[in-house]
């Protein structure tokens, strides 16, 4: 695979980036990045057009898939530790993947790097300038921008493609929201229909450099994400590697992309998660106190599909059962349905998916879903007789139960890259 040219337009904010997949009939790409183009005669600093190049080869990882090639060629030459999360990227970001398709040299390939000087990048002190806030239309990245706002930082909601849903909560939140459009080349679709090879990506990786390419462009601060401490957990091991459907949400993913951006674009405070060491049911328990949201808030996968998403909450999936746990002992069982639109403890057909959730079955699913630990724990603090709720608990077995700490699940902890200014006002609002 190789990355031919990209181009960037400052006028429009439109970025194009080629892609070619070499063979006998060499397949082209070409993917569409704008990005709003900031108010006045603003200059294309250095460092935007250094963030995009990180993002031509990451966001590359779409097209990969469609044949899994043996080698990946960059496009220039970079330091060792842009290299070293090229490669990241394109081994643990595409492990389920790889997984799935059973394709084990996917998980040993190496991102190869042209020989060559690489200037060093100017040093650029973005720490003070107001955060940059992703908005996905979920619960996480609803409070953040909350904590952000009351603690006076001034946060800019920002989002890709943003759908009904994420309109929809940016308008809940009352505050102007600058978006980014990205479009995949629709030969893409044309390749899947047709039976190309096909499956998960690491989506948040590509997100958070146009973010911080936005950022940059803008003058901002640090973008600030709300990915959890359970994101970073393997659903399963394959042939010695990690298998994670959420890596480019993990910690690790967060560090290497950091390094990356510093080392590459100068950026000192590039990019950080503010709710890392929160587990999914504690940060349910923040939602739950900012109802503005509840008419919009919408965290099922199935409506940020492409094509045919759903309105909102599809209420038969693994992240609406996930979710919906975790924020029912947070809430009025009430609000709780009117939120989802679907009352899931009342349907017993849900009752294998719930005990998937709480490790009754193979592996956690390949979805945005927390801990079994959290499920448990949040099934623990229910204690009303739903027939869903019923089932669950008359099926988990004692040693479960002894195993699921609630201290553990509802205290802050694990590896952060929070700046000590946002650890202070993430505590203050716990
Ligand atoms: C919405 C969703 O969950 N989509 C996943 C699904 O794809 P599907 O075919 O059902 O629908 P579309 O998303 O419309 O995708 C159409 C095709 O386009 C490909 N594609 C999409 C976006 C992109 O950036 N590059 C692409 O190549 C896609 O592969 C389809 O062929 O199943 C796919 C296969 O497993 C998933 O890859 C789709 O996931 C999306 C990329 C997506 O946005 N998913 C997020 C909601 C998501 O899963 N987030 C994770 C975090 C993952 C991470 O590490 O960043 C999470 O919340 O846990
Ligand atoms: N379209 C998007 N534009 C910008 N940021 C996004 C987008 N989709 C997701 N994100 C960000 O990526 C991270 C992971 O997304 P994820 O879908 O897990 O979070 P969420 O929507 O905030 O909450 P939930 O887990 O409840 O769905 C979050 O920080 C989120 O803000």
């Amino acid at each position: 695979m190789r990355f031919p040219s990209y181009a960037f337009d400052p006028t429009t904010g439109v970025a194009t980036f080629d892609y070619v997949l070499d063979g006998p009939e060499p397949l082209r790409f070409t993917e569409t990045i704008t990005l709003p183009v900031p108010p006045g005669d603003r200059a294309v600093p250095a460092a935007l057009s250094r963030v995009l190049e990180l993002l031509h080869v990451v966001a590359g990882v779409s097209y990969y898939k469609v044949g899994a090639p043996a080698r990946v060629v960059a496009p220039r030459p970079v330091a060792p530790a842009v290299a070293g999360y090229f490669t990241a990227i394109y081994t643990q970001g595409l492990a389920e993947y790889a997984y799935r398709n059973q394709l084990p040299h996917v998980l040993s390939l190496v991102v190869e790097v042209p020989d060559g000087d690489v200037e060093p990048a100017e040093p650029v002190d973005n720490s003070h300038g107001r955060p940059l806030s992703a908005v996905g239309g979920g619960k996480d990245s609803i409070v953040t921008l909350e904590i952000l706002r009351a603690a006076g930082l001034d946060p800019v909601p920002f989002s890709v493609n943003p759908n009904p849903v994420i309109q929809n909560v940016n308008a809940a939140s009352g505050l102007p929201s600058p978006a980014a459009r990205r479009r995949l080349d629709p030969r893409l679709f044309e390749l899947n229909k047709a039976g190309a090879l096909n499956g998960h990506i690491p989506v948040t990786a590509i997100n958070s450099l146009i973010a911080i390419a936005t950022a940059v462009w803008h003058g901002l601060g640090p973008v600030v994400m709300s990915n959890e401490r359970s994101a970073s957990d393997p659903n399963l091991i394959w042939n010695g590697h990690e298998v994670n459907h959420q890596w480019s949400k993990g910690v690790a993913a967060e560090g290497l992309l950091r390094t990356a951006v510093t080392t590459h674009a100068g950026l000192t405070e590039p990019y950080f998660s503010l709710l890392r060491s929160l587990s999914e049911l504690h940060i349910a328990q923040l939602f739950a106190r900012h109802t503005q949201y509840d008419d919009v808030v919408t965290s099922c996968n199935k409506a940020f599909k492409l094509h045919d998403p759903t309105v909102r909450w599809c209420g038969d999936c693994p992240k609406c059962r996930f979710v919906y746990l975790a924020m029912a002992p947070a809430m009025p069982r009430a609000r709780l349905n009117k939120i989802f639109g679907h009352d899931l403890f009342a349907d017993e057909a849900q009752v294998p998916g719930f005990l998937e959730l709480l490790g009754i079955d193979a592996h956690k699913p390949f979805e945005c879903v927390g801990e079994v630990e959290e499920s448990l724990v949040a099934l623990s603090m229910l204690d009303d007789d739903a027939p869903v709720l019923v089932a669950l608990r008359s099926a988990v077995p004692a040693e479960a139960w002894a195993a699921a700490s609630r201290d553990d699940v509802l205290t802050p902890g694990g590896p952060t890259y929070v700046p000590a200014a946002y650890a202070k006002i993430l505590t203050d609002a716990l």
